[in-house]
């Protein structure tokens, strides 16, 4: 029997309990491993880890207890549901305050037991089993539409707010490429100073100016025959924005201060969370360059936009999160998970997964809880703008502040403050350094 939902490892000593139990469990679509006493249920574990432990307290070869007790570390993550005959409903206790997480009294009700066991089974960290990008229908569309385009050579335009989740997508759509195997750089056009982009992007020569003290490769040629991923390509400077076209329609390009022109291999890909179309009615994008990049174009819609997908990724990230088996977290509890469900998400993933990744260093128990993962913001701790002249001059000083505090709550990360602050990182990055902040 497949087990679709989690594998049990049961351990009860009487046979004609196990066998109602198992067969029960596994109608619901559960995969059960039958133990009949401590020492064939440690030699499971041993084997396999389940997806959750159901072990009597009273074994003819020792007790649930010890069992429970001597196995913690390799239980860690995995739900563990003890049952007991009334008499030993002390002993149930006292194993939950050991890190146990439920309890059942013999004679177990079946419905009871279901009931429990499919609880803990939704609160159980769930490692990322594969390279999905999510469970609703709007991403499985998208994950689709990626999954159709790999095989291509077209160029692919990926746009969404920030933090939703295009960059993932972008390194999906490579892995599933047949340029896998080749490189996947990743370049992003709002973080390199103006000055010195086109040689982040074409390579330069040695000597091609001051300071050009050695040959540089660019993205374009570490690309090889990967992916060249352009990332908030909407900041492109017009002088790069006229080469990079050059460079999608001759396939070719020249090193700064070099003359022999080298062969472009690479499949493009581009992004953005702003409105190209807008930008190109301003005047402050060229038509002819998003006709080249939007050959395929991909909207990821914000979290808020996709909510099947909220609780989903929270699971992933705490799994993810090395901190949280380190403390022996065992999952979000539900309240936790109704409450994430219905945030708001600004910062989209990027955000969700620094306040999971925050709450599994600060959660005091096995679960996290709603107040380890929304209680207090960064900017909760700021003063009252201050009297200032212009409102020039206020924004200024309430981005500085935000900014800062987004920075001291996430310990200098800027990635993290960014998501704090539900701005992009290289956002943030150019914030930063506006305000001259470092
Ligand atoms: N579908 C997803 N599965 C797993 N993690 C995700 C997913 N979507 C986003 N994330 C996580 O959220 C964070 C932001 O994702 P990503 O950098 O891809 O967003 P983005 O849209 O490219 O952001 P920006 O516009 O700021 O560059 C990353 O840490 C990423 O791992």
């Amino acid at each position: 029997m497949p087990a679709e939902r989690g594998q049990i490892l049961l351990v009860e000593d009487d046979p004609t309990t196990a066998g109602t139990m198992a067969q029960r469990l596994r109608i619901e679509g559960y995969g059960v491993e039958v133990a009949t006493g401590a020492v064939e249920a440690a030699a499971s574990l041993e084997r396999r880890v389940p997806d959750l432990l159901l072990s009597d307290l009273h074994l003819p070869d020792g007790s649930g207890e010890e069992l429970f007790l001597s196995q913690r570390s390799r239980l860690a993550g995995t739900p563990v549901l003890v049952m007991t005959a009334y008499a030993g409903v002390d002993q149930a206790i006292r194993l939950m305050k050991a890190g146990a997480d439920d309890f059942l009294v013999k004679p177990v009700e079946i419905q009871d037991l279901l009931g429990r066991v499919g609880a803990l089974m939704a609160r159980r960290v769930v490692p990322a089993a594969d390279a999905t990008l999510g469970v609703s229908a709007a991403i499985r569309r998208i994950e689709a539409t990626v999954r159709r385009a790999a095989p291509s050579d077209c160029p692919v335009l990926l746009l969404g707010e920030t933090g939703t989740g295009k960059e993932v997508a972008a390194k999906l759509l490579h892995r599933l490429s047949p340029r896998a195997a080749a490189p996947f750089v990743a370049v992003n056009c709002a973080a390199i100073p103006a000055e010195l982009a086109e040689s982040e992007v074409f390579g330069h020569e040695r000597g091609a100016f001051t300071g050009a003290a050695m040959r540089r490769i660019g993205c374009a040629e570490r690309a090889g025959a990967g992916t060249l991923f352009l990332d908030e390509v909407a900041e492109l400077a017009p002088g790069l924005q006229a080469k990079l076209l050059r460079l999608l329609e001759g396939r070719e390009y020249t090193r700064v201060g070099g003359s022999g022109t080298l062969a472009f291999h690479a499949r493009v890909v581009a992004a953005t969370n702003a409105d190209l179309d807008q930008l190109v009615r301003d005047g402050r994008f060229r038509e002819d360059l998003l006709y080249r990049l939007d050959v395929i174009r991909i909207e990821i819609p914000p979290l808020r936009m996709r909510r099947d997908d909220i609780v989903p990724l929270a699971r992933q990230f705490l799994a993810n999160a090395s901190l949280a088996s380190a403390r022996g977290i065992r999952g979000l509890d539900s309240r936790a998970e109704r409450a994430l469900e219905e945030a708001d998400w600004r910062g989209n993933a990027r955000e969700l997964r620094n306040r999971v990744e925050r709450a599994a260093a600060l959660a005091d128990g096995p679960w996290v809880g709603v107040d380890d993962l929304l209680g207090g913001t960064a900017s909760n701790g700021a003063s009252p703008v201050a009297a200032v002249g212009t409102l020039a001059e206020a924004v200024t000083d309430a981005e500085r502040r935000a900014v800062s505090a987004a920075l001291a709550a996430a310990s200098g990360e800027v990635e993290v403050a960014a998501g704090i602050l539900g701005v992009g990182r290289s956002t943030l990055f150019e914030k930063i350094r506006k305000l001259g902040l470092r």
